[in-house]
């Protein structure tokens, strides 16, 4: 696969690359933003450890790029961000452009099964077969096998559910906001019915309060924020952070999954990059890596 360069704009002392390639899960034109912290340029023997951030609904790479002020801390730190999209576009699928919560900006981060969007919607195998390998064989100087992962919302369910499969896989985890119980929320039945069918047990192989229950890796922290004013959380039960607690009670990961309810916070990126500072230091934490002096 070959990534082609779409901007490289210099920010905070790093540099964001907007990148494009051509996908063979999703069979369209995939677009991913990079940042390579300051390290990346001043160190050139250095390997630097990679955040891979999960995007929500509607979202592009382009709004936590611009939104989520990560880049101070991966400098901070000295690890890279990647930003993937969060699912395919111009599949010309009928009816994939219809809504928010479903098909563009909407995939779940799901391998679809239903035969209409199960040759394009492939955001599991997309991210975790296709992209991250690619990019490790692009960028030499960044180590993957030294990786984190968070998300927003979607892209915070999405964090959690790929964390929860692949045991040792990410060295940690955190979410801003996650879909913590798909199945019993509203976008989550709209997502999983849509692409894996009605088949529930289908569903339990992505929802993180089902994979909780059975996961038998290290037990690391999970760090989560949630704002107290979201209205997708206190008015509209899209996310059920406790449905996760409770599920890990009886888990390996018991006590471990560290919730924060922050008051008077809402789902916007305000709330995401008020808090990114605190999730930035935990994956630091689990790559080894210390603030620079
Ligand atoms: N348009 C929708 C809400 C869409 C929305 O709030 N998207 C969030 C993620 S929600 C869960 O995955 C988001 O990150 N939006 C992009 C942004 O830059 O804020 C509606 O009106 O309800």
């Amino acid at each position: 696969m070959t990534f082609t360069t779409q901007a490289e704009i210099k920010s905070f002392g790093g540099k964001l690359v907007k990148l494009q390639h051509d996908s063979k899960e999703t069979k369209t034109k995939m677009d991913v933003n990079l940042y390579l912290p300051e390290q990346y340029y001043e160190q050139p023997d250095s390997k630097l450890p990679v955040l891979l951030y999960l995007s929500g609904l509607t979202c592009t790479p382009n709004n936590c790029s611009e939104k989520g002020f990560w880049q101070p801390y991966a400098n901070k730190y000295g690890f890279a961000v990647v930003y993937p999209d969060t699912s395919p576009r111009g599949a010309s699928i009928e009816g994939e452009d219809e809504s928010y919560d479903f098909g563009s900006g909407a995939g779940f981060y799901v391998d679809a099964t239903e035969e209409k969007w199960s040759k394009n919607y492939r955001m599991y195998s997309y991210i975790l077969k296709e992209l991250l390998p690619n990019l490790a064989s692009s960028y030499s100087r960044l180590d993957f096998n030294n990786m984190s992962i968070t998300g927003h919302s979607m892209g915070g369910y999405g964090a959690l559910m790929f964390y929860l499969r692949n045991p040792g896989r990410f060295k940690s985890v955190s979410a801003f906001s996650p879909i913590s119980n798909p199945s019993n929320c509203a976008w989550g039945q709209k997502c999983f019915g849509g692409y894996l069918g009605a088949d529930k047990s289908k569903w339990a192989e992505y929802d993180p309060s089902e994979l909780v229950k059975k996961y038998d890796g290290p037990d690391t922290p999970i760090l989560i924020h949630t704002g107290t004013a979201d209205p997708f959380y206190f008015r509209d039960h899209q996310l059920l952070p406790e449905n996760l607690v409770k599920a890990s009670e009886d888990s390996k990961l018991k006590g471990k999954i560290d919730l924060h309810l922050e008051e008077g916070y809402d789902h916007s990126y305000y709330f995401i990059s008020s808090f990114t500072k605190d999730h930035a230091a935990h994956h630091a934490k689990y790559l080894g890596l210390s603030p620079k002096l």
